[in-house]
């Protein structure tokens, strides 16, 4: 797993071999133990370089290794004999060095990147921090404010920053391997002892104490309850304060907490998961290896409200050539300028040219013809939309993908209406969609799977987490937040006030709660699908009947909000009350709760007591009851699919892994006896009824979610 070679006649080359991303596996590690120490015995060999194949140099440590129990040299031991050998080593750095990767080339007394490379400690983002002597060496290497900046948020940087940072030595825009053994062969018989970073006192830094207090106080805000940022302050902390190996204990010591936490455990599935959703396959069988997407090179986007301008922006973004079509004048105008700031403002973030070429207005539909994929963004309104499509499918050439962006439509019918309805996959985005990672791709049951492969890969291409559903009301997102929003409306019924709600969730992890996100997204837009729906009624009847529509129980509530014009942020009052309309700081509204205690009161409903473990309880395990109903259904292809919604579209905190891994966290015979109880206390909400799936779960000895697939085929077979 480490092959050696000797080059130029004297550098010994080590090549790092275990694909796709030389993950530093035991294999790995007993590898460079082996040629290290070959390379060092050979008295023909005057210097060393480690690159790694095929163009990537580490991805860091095996993080599947995590799971099993570790064989193999430790990483720390390795690393040390590579920086106290007294031949010059050099790390050429090609693709990534992360984490222990970096960690790796950290311990060599030289760098050389080629100018496309990424470097990083991304630990933090699997819950861990940089424990190979990372969280030691760098801020020696690079001062301490820049190292907890890389440290802390994990973000990878260019070989041109890390040159400018010192964490490389050189930047090549040539063959790294040569340019690293060239360098190798300049430096043989140098001393060494300048280039030994552990060695070295961490650069003067004044005020440590002000610095690392502001840091902190930073870091405990943006973690939402993440403890692994915490934890790599403290390890920066350690090397700026402690000698060396008294540094290296405190790594130790803090590395130990985070391994074995939830959180790390949590973090590391969410990185499998989002890879693992790229996976999708379809109950017809349909599989992402099996079906070719088709090539993309020309789209359009019909409609250029809030969503279509932001679509808009992503696809230009991704190099294709867009065309834009929105019938109002004055609407394309307005869209035109809006569009045309938003690339300016994204390429200069990311310090490219905008693609301002790359967006062709036109208010006729006709200009679509020859596109090889059309996103429809009109109004939310099913009669309109099928008139559009029925329009595309007379102007598109033969073949061109139709695709909806709708976040309830149903897009069985939509396609039902097209002659070519295999052509037809719901794309939902979410707002701004140019920002969101999540991408919903929707198909029915007689989308190609041709078509959604092109659809998953134009995401993937956007940048987005892109995740392949069923076609049902509200698809997996909204679907579940159904239940969640209305027990949230109960739990205010019965005594909680949209503070104690939002608090538990925020301190949950979530970044708002249930009612500051509807203030924020408007009370009206809820209440225009309860209207539809037939749900809502005058608001003058009073007691339990008032309260029990279409069978089952209904907070009124929200409509009654919306029936005094508190649409949320954009009128000044919702949930909150904010200082003007627009205003997004939101302040506790005293008519707001003279109108909760009013309401109890002509409907006879006595106020008790409602405390955190409850709001939680009854919002998240009715939200994760019905992902079981999702999974059951077979409109998610496995609980992944689900966490990755929730974690990348619905602000579900990263470190909690997403609803389905949190149920299986807490425990599924805990999640099924508190449904259960919570059932029994309100027979009148379904959502509360446990899902058959999760009892049969339960009854089948809650397997762990890695199991999940497999234990539901087996159960859908019992059936
Ligand atoms: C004591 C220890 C201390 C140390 O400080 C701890 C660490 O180093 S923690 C580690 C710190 N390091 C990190 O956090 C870096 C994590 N990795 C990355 O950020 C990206 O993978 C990378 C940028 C390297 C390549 O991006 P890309 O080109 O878009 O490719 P891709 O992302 O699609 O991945 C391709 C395949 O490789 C797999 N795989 C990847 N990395 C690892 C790994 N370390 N291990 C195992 N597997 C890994 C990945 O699952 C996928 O498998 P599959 O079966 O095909 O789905």
């Amino acid at each position: 797993m480490a092959e050696y070679n000797r080059v130029s006649e004297c550098v010994g080359l080590i090549t790092l071999r275990n694909p796709p991303v030389n993950a530093l596996s035991a294999a790995v590690r007993q590898g460079i133990v082996d040629t290290v120490q070959r390379a060092l015995s050979d008295p023909n060999v005057k210097s060393v370089v480690i690159c790694g194949q095929n163009g990537i140099f580490c991805g860091g440590a095996d993080i599947k290794e995590f799971r099993s129990n570790m064989t193999g040299p430790p990483l720390i031991p390795m690393i040390h004999a590579i920086e106290s050998a007294n031949k010059p080593v050099v790390a050429a750095i090609e693709g990534s060095a992360l984490g222990g990767g970096l960690e790796l080339a950290l311990g060599c007394h030289y760098r050389i990147a080629h100018s496309k490379a990424r470097l990083g400690l991304p630990e933090v983002s699997l819950g861990l921090l940089p424990a190979a002597g990372g969280s030691q060496r760098l801020p020696r290497l690079i001062g301490v404010p820049a190292a907890l900046n890389l440290i802390t948020t994990g973000r990878h940087v260019t070989a041109a920053e890390a040159l400018q940072l010192g964490i490389v030595d050189q930047v090549t825009d040539h063959n790294t391997v040569a340019a690293a053994v060239k360098f190798a062969l300049s430096v043989a018989g140098r001393s060494l002892d300048p280039r030994r970073i552990s060695t070295h006192p961490c650069p003067q830094q004044p005020d440590l104490d002000a610095l690392f207090e502001e840091v902190m106080q930073k870091v405990r805000q943006s973690a939402r309850g993440a403890i692994a940022p915490i934890a790599c302050v403290q390890a920066v902390r350690a090397a700026a304060t402690l000698p060396y190996a008294q540094g290296m204990e405190r790594e130790r010591e803090l590395m130990a907490t985070l391994f074995t936490s939830g959180q790390a455990r949590a973090l590391q599935y969410c990185f499998f998961a989002e890879r693992a959703v790229g996976r999708w396959r379809m109950p017809s069988g349909a599989r992402w290896d099996t079906s070719k997407p088709r090539p993309v090179h020309k789209a359009a986007v019909i409609g250029l409200g809030t969503m279509g301008r932001g679509i808009t922006v992503a696809l230009a973004q991704t190099g294709l050539s867009v065309i834009a079509v929105e019938t109002q004048e004055k609407q394309l105008m307005e869209a035109k300028q809006a569009i045309s700031g938003m690339l300016e403002r994204g390429a200069k973030g990311r310090g490219v040219a905008p693609a301002l070429d790359g967006v062709i207005y036109s208010q006729n539909i006709q200009a679509v013809a020859d596109v090889d994929l059309v996103i429809e963004a009109v109004f939310e309104d099913i009669a309109l939309k099928t008139k559009v499509f029925q329009q595309l499918s007379a102007v598109c050439k033969p073949g061109t993908l139709l695709c909806t962006n709708t976040s309830a439509l149903d897009v069985d019918q939509l396609a039902s209406e097209t002659p070519n309805p295999e052509l037809v996959v719901g794309m939902h985005f979410f707002a701004p969609a140019h920002v969101m990672k999540l991408l919903e791709v929707v198909y029915g049951p007689r989308s190609s799977p041709q078509a959604v492969a092109t659809a998953m890969q134009l995401g993937k291409k956007m940048g987005k987490a892109s995740v392949a559903v069923g076609n049902c009301r509200g698809f997996v997102g909204n679907r579940m937040l159904k239940p969640y929003i209305e027990e949230a409306f109960f739990l205010l019924e019965e005594g909680a006030t949209p503070e104690l709600v939002d608090q538990a969730l925020e301190e949950f992890g979530f970044p708002m709660g249930v009612f500051r996100m509807s203030d924020l997204s408007g009370l009206d837009v809820g209440w225009r699908v309860r209207k539809g729906d037939g749900l809502v009624e005058p608001g003058t009847a009073s007691g339990r009947s008032a309260r029990i529509r279409q069978g089952r129980r209904y907070s009124p509530l929200g409509d009654l909000l919306c029936e005094e014009g508190r649409f949320g942020q954009k009128t000044g009052r919702g949930w909150y009350q904010y200082d003007k309309p627009g205003s997004r700081v939101a302040r506790f509204d005293p008519w707001l709760h003279s109108f909760l205690g009013a309401y109890r009161a002509q409907h006879g409903l006595v106020a008790r007591r409602i405390d955190h473990q409850e709001v939680l309880e009854r919002c998240l395990y009715a939200l994760i009851n019905e992902g079981f109903h999702i999974l059951d259904d077979g409109i998610a292809a496995g609980p992944e699919d689900i966490d990755v919604i929730y974690v990348s579209g619905y602000g579900w905190p990263r470190h909690r892994g997403g609803p389905m891994f949190y149920a299986n966290m807490v425990g599924l015979a805990k999640v099924l006896e508190r449904l259960e109880h919570y059932q029994q206390l309100h027979p009148e909400v379904p959502h509360l009824q446990p899902s058959s799936l999760l009892r049969r779960l339960v009854a089948s000895g809650s397997p762990p979610i890695h199991k999940w697939g497999e234990a539901i085929k087996k159960l859908h077979s019992q059936l």
